[in-house]
């Protein structure tokens, strides 16, 4: 059964397909903590063809940030409604103005654990990564492949290449996270929130994340 930390607050800082999400499912599974992931809640709104989507989309598929307001709202919102429960953030705040936006509204984080994975490895993984669109549900033709070729595990539907993961795409993003999302690191340190982990497996990784977590985390319980 998972073990349960009654109330944690944690975010996930770290290049494209550094792992954040990977980390965040394995951190749902055995802590029972979900998360809340940025990039999630925009391709939801871009598959449901909301307002917000479309305003998001032309950003995504080109590799950049979407405006710093626009993602603090939605994120916001989102926590809000999760009221007093403990929670991972999945890809937010990945600018200095959203994680002042975020000590403006008084929210409080346990800790950031910051996902360090080499470009090299991070081209290899996002090259073959398929998603299922209408859950989110990721795949890796190598590390994760789903039982049957190109197919979804729980509906059978078929998957898709995030269009924000084509090279050139791919090129934006690293050079967004360089120039707007770096800079966190020093801000997170300086605050003594901030735990690096360095690695090119998950699997060697998680057990480090997971005695972190196990050991180091604020219980109000
Ligand atoms: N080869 C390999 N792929 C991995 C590993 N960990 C995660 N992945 C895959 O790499 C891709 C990026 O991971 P993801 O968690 O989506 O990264 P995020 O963009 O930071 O949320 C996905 O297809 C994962 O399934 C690993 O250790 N080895
Ligand atoms: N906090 C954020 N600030 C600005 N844009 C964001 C944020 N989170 C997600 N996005 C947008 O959504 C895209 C996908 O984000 P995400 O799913 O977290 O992907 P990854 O970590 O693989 O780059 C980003 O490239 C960006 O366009």
């Amino acid at each position: 059964m998972a073990a349960r930390v009654p109330v944690s607050r944690l975010a996930l800082l770290g290049a494209p397909g550094s792992g954040k999400g990977t980390m965040a499912h394995k951190i749902r599974l055995h802590f029972g903590i979900t998360s809340v992931a940025s990039g999630e809640l925009l391709r939801d709104h871009i598959y449901r063809r909301t307002e917000i989507g479309h305003r998001a989309r032309s950003y995504i598929v080109a590799g950049r940030l979407v405006p710093d307001d626009f993602i603090t709202h939605l994120v916001m919102r989102e926590l809000q409604q999760r009221g007093d429960d403990g929670w991972v953030l999945d890809g937010f705040p990945r600018t200095l103005p959203q994680a002042h936006a975020l000590e403006c509204e008084r929210v409080r984080l346990d800790a950031v654990l910051c996902l360090d994975v080499p470009a090299d490895t991070i081209r290899q993984r996002l090259s073959s990564r398929w998603i299922h669109a209408r859950s989110g549900r990721v795949y890796n033709t190598h590390f994760n492949p789903p039982r049957n070729a190109g197919r979804d595990d729980v509906t059978g539907e078929p998957l898709v290449q995030r269009l924000d993961d084509r090279p050139d795409a791919v090129v934006a993003r690293l050079r967004e996270y360089r120039e707007r999302t770096q800079p966190l690191v020093t801000h997170f340190a300086s605050r003594g929130l901030l735990h690096t982990f360095a690695g090119t497996e998950t699997n060697k990784v998680w057990p480090e994340i997971h005695a972190f977590i196990s050991s180091h985390v604020r219980s109000l319980g």
